[in-house]
């Protein structure tokens, strides 16, 4: 790989509270690379969005890096003032979530909140950036920009939305997006449409991307490298098609065997017994063995390491 854009070593995210703190992600390790597509999946409560959000440096406030970098192009973005990180965010880095109006401001325009943005980012004028804004309403879909510009979020569909906030983290020239459940929440053929758009400004700007989703659906559509994650750890990585053709962990065959196919034949579908334990209660071995259909005596009573597998394929079991 070439340089990577984002480089994360050893990421340990802790929550704090008086009376206990929670590591709820815990020494995580990938890279992204230019251009590269990073999927990074598991069920809800794994640690996804945490992960994504100690990247961003938009943790809530009892939520803290404990330890672990998170290098941008080789600046190492822990401990870096909130002036600093904010400088980066927006500009070089993006995020994009499920739902938009987590980022859009309700009591302004589009127009307004897309053109504050631009200036500050990319230092141009009111006139300048109402064109960027315009250019890149455009390139989501929208023929008439000027009027989407007039508008409030709340008069916009989801689909829309998420195009316009899609616009905006356009609109300043990310090198990295990170896309957080983006389609989740729109209908399935909405839901297309917007996975095709994002495709497509991947293909043009050559941007990197981290895609956080639960649906392997969409991994499949949108990755080139997937990360599976699993109560606050990696437990498998692999490129998209290693992953699908030959998975490793049994968490990972879960969720395969959990998600529908378009192969023309049935298929029954098999769901994971059991939930992901709560961040805390994670066990001192394996986390996955109370869940694991594979589990033998000593899952119990070792913790597996992440192990390579050859041809950049990882995993963390150690019947693997
Ligand atoms: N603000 C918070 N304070 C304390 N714990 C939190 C907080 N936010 C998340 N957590 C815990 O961190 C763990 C990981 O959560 P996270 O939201 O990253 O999971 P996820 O894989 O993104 O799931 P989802 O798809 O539901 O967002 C969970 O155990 C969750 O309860």
């Amino acid at each position: 790989m070439s340089q990577a854009i984002l480089s994360v070593k050893a990421l340990k995210t802790v929550f704090r509270d008086r009376k206990s703190e929670r590591t709820v992600v815990d020494g995580i390790d990938f890279e992204i690379g230019s251009n590269e597509v990073v999927a990074l999946v598991g069920e809800s409560g794994c640690g996804k969005s945490i992960t994504s959000l100690s990247i961003m440096g938009l943790l809530p406030r009892s939520g803290e890096v404990a330890d672990g970098e998170i290098r941008f192009r080789g600046q190492n973005l822990v401990g870096l003032s909130k002036k600093e990180i904010s400088r980066l965010r927006g500009n070089k880095m993006a995020m994009i979530f499920q739902e938009p109006m987590t980022s859009l401001n309700p009591v302004l325009t589009i127009g307004t909140q897309m053109t504050e943005g631009v200036r500050r980012h990319l230092g141009v004028s009111k006139e300048e950036a109402a064109k960027v804004a315009d250019d890149w309403l455009r390139r989501v879909g929208f023929p008439e920009p000027a009027r989407i510009r007039r508008e409030y979020p709340h008069r916009l569909s989801g689909g829309m939305r998420q195009r316009v906030m899609l616009a905006m983290a356009m609109a300043c020239k990310p090198e990295l997006l990170i896309a957080d459940e983006p389609t989740t929440a729109l209908d399935v053929t909405i839901q297309a449409q917007v996975l095709d758009l994002i495709r497509q400004l991947i293909a043009e700007t050559r941007m990197s991307v981290l895609f956080i989703t639960h649906d392997l659906g969409v991994v499949a559509e949108m990755a080139t490298r997937v990360v599976v994650m699993y109560a606050g750890q990696i437990v498998e990585t692999a490129d998209v098609r290693t992953l699908f053709t030959s998975p490793r962990h049994p968490y990972t065959k879960g969720l395969l065997a959990s998600t529908p196919r378009m192969t023309g034949t049935a298929r029954k579908l098999v769901p994971i017994p059991g939930s992901v334990p709560p961040a805390g209660q994670y066990a001192a071995s394996c986390r996955f063995a109370d869940r694991c259909p594979q589990a033998r005596p000593e899952c119990r009573e070792q913790v597996p390491e992440l192990r390579d597998a050859g041809g950049g394929h990882q995993v963390r079991c150690i019947l693997a």
